[in-house]
């Protein structure tokens, strides 16, 4: 079962986002390893607030 785990800014997801998101990640899988993984693939956005998102050491908000 190919499983995409997508972690980003939460401000990048929006309800289009999400769709266009999933569509494409398992669209480059299905692509990939042929139609018949569509139906295996999964894929999990979470959203994180920028001030938990740390990077050298420091906050990215
Ligand atoms: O851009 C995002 O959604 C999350 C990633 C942030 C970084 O890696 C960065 O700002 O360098």
């Amino acid at each position: 079962m190919p499983f995409i785990d997508v972690k980003l800014y939460d401000r990048r997801l929006t309800e289009e986002t999400e769709r266009a998101l999933i569509e494409g990640l398992t669209r480059a899988v299905v692509d990939v390893l042929g139609e018949e993984a569509r139906e295996q693939t999964w894929v999990a956005l979470t959203g994180v607030a920028p001030q938990r998102w740390g990077i050298g050491g420091v906050p990215g908000a």
